[in-house]
């Protein structure tokens, strides 16, 4: 369908006028063919052209005002409207999909994109589905995959304001990795209760998947010792039987690098920590919080001083909280169990809903300074091994909460804690970060510049999406876009998926999205079963 003419190209801006009656939408993409070769180009923005002058302007909106008809003579000649777009990719006789290498000439023909030339830039060809092209706000019939394997160690970064779709966009990325059924490690940690069976009735979640089964790892307040948790889903006329973890952490399996990884030590109070570990062994985080500070004081060889001592002990009881989730004596060692499955390609689904933001802090560091340092280790020691582990993802929501300045030691000083350990070193070790915020510009740099992965819904301030596009290629011109994105639509950057542009997407309701897999798995099973019994 013809959508237009090409009125102006200077570098890879293309601008094309209108045709009469054409619908064109921004973040839509077009076509250009002109000498065998085809343009694909994405509309940017919008500028009408007009050749009237002041004084008929004055004219025409005075009669409009007042209710009369206008009619303009040569309205065509003198007044248009023309769409601002870039070539994203050009598109060879062969039907090769390559960067631009050259430009349409004027007066070209702009045309809609068809299916076929949609699929040529492989928008579709990654394993980890996330929603569908979207031109405007409407979705077209492509799928739009992460490439897992790729994106993973280079870290995800997904920015929203409130009610943009962040978690509905977690469920459906971690559908799409439980759907790989082993091929990903992935991490959740769910503080409000959510991603299990949804926040509200009528959602779903990830346990009404039928994969769940053997790909789902639960760690939750909801059992009490390992074992199978049974979830009834009367929706589905179905039940499930999840692998399940009890939500415990014996405090005597924790080392001062656990909390020292949390970044909220000073190095005096870190040297602290080190020492009570020498000096109390496996017992020594209930001896610091226990014994008072003058009996430490003295124990420790007055190698530390009260102050220190008083203000690592208020710290360690912020951390370890009242019992519920650090326990003492229980002998529940949750992170080796988390572990053990991301190795095994399992999706990691970790429950705090009653948890302090102290123990939150602590339990996200200690689950993911395992997993990194267990990855650092093989690779180094055995990485015959390391090799055959699957990459794993870290999801963390709030994230400015773990990676701004100020959490990472505010003015001045410049703490490390897991988390920016993992931004800057995670690659190397297939481990890799998917950060979720509503408030990006709080992040450090590092973190925003090495998510090569960048999921941007609607984020309403300007800080925020300026941050992202300033560290981010491709973006600048989406700014318009970004700033009219409703809620599930998206703007995805991944060069390590081979995306070459912006992608505009619209991120899959997870609702519909589950359902398509169960339809799918149970076509799966009535053909297996169908094979077996010899059925045509
Ligand atoms: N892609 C989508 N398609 C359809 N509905 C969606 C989509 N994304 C989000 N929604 C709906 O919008 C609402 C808000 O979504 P969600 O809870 O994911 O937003 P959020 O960014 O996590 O919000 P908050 O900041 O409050 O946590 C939910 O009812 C959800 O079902």
């Amino acid at each position: 369908m013809k959508l237009g003419v090409v009125t102006w190209v200077e570098g890879t801006t293309v601008r094309f006028r209108i045709a009469e009656g054409a619908r064109v939408e921004r973040g839509m993409l077009v076509k250009v063919e002109d000498a065998g070769r085809r343009f694909v180009v994405k509309v940017v923005d919008f500028k009408p052209e007009s050749l009237l002058s002041a004084a008929e302007v004055a004219v025409i909106t005075s009669r409009a005002d007042k209710g009369e008809r206008v009619q303009l003579r040569d309205k065509d000649l003198r007044l248009y409207d023309t769409a601002i777009g870039v070539i994203v990719a050009q598109i060879d006789p062969d039907g090769e999909a390559h960067g631009p290498t050259s430009v349409p000439s004027i007066f070209s023909r702009v045309e809609s994109l068809d299916r076929d030339d949609l699929e040529k830039l492989n928008l579709h060809t990654g394993d980890i589905p996330i929603g569908y092209v979207r031109f405007g706000h409407e979705a077209v019939d492509v799928i739009v995959a992460l490439d897992g394997s790729r994106v993973i160690p280079h870290h995800v970064l997904v920015v929203g304001g409130t009610g943009a779709g962040k978690s509905n966009f977690g469920r459906v990325f971690a559908a799409s990795v439980l759907h790989n059924r082993g091929k990903y490690g992935l991490v959740v940690f769910d503080c409000e209760s959510e991603y299990l069976l949804g926040s509200k009735p009528g959602e779903m979640g990830l346990a009404h998947l039928p994969f769940s089964e053997e790909y789902l790892f639960l760690v939750t307040g909801r059992v009490s010792r390992p074992g199978r948790l049974r979830i009834e889903l009367p929706e589905l006329g179905e039940a499930r039987s999840i692998p399940a973890y009890p939500l415990k952490m014996d405090v005597s399996r924790l080392k001062p690098f656990d909390f020292i990884m949390t970044g909220e030590f000073s190095g005096p109070q870190e040297e602290l920590l080190w020492l009570a570990y020498k000096q109390f062994g496996e017992d020594w985080v209930y001896s610091l919080l226990m014994a008072d500070s003058r009996s430490i004081y003295a124990r420790l060889g007055r190698l530390s001083g009260v102050n220190t001592i008083n203000v690592t002990k208020r710290k360690v009881k912020y951390l370890v909280g009242d019992g519920d989730i650090f326990c003492r004596e229980c002998g529940y060692d949750l992170a080796s169990a988390v572990l053990s499955m991301v190795a095994k390609g399992r999706v990691v689904l970790i429950e705090t809903p009653f948890a302090t933001e102290g123990e939150e802090k602590l339990l996200a560091t200690i689950v993911a300074e395992r997993v990194f340092r267990s990855y650092e280790e093989m690779r180094k020691k055995l990485p015959e091994k390391w090799s055959q582990l699957p990459p794993v993802l870290i999801m963390v929501e709030e994230a400015h909460r773990y990676l701004s300045a100020q959490a990472l030691g505010g003015r001045g000083e410049v703490r490390e804690n897991i988390f920016s350990a993992i931004a800057k070193r995670g690659r190397k070790y297939k481990v890799g970060g998917l950060y979720i915020t509503q408030m990006p510009s709080e992040l450090i740099d590092a973190v925003v510049r090495q998510s090569l992965t960048k999921v941007i819904l609607s984020l309403p301030t300007r800080p925020d999406y300026s941050t992202v596009i300033n560290h981010s290629p491709y973006l600048d011109e989406a700014e318009s876009e970004i700033k009219t994105l409703d809620r599930g639509e998206a703007v995805v950057v991944s060069q390590p998926s081979g995306f070459r542009f912006a992608v505009s997407v619209k991120i899959f309701s997870y609702e519909e999205y589950c359902m398509r897999l169960i339809e799918q798995e149970r076509a799966e099973q009535v053909l297996q079963q169908q094979e077996a019994g010899g059925v045509d």
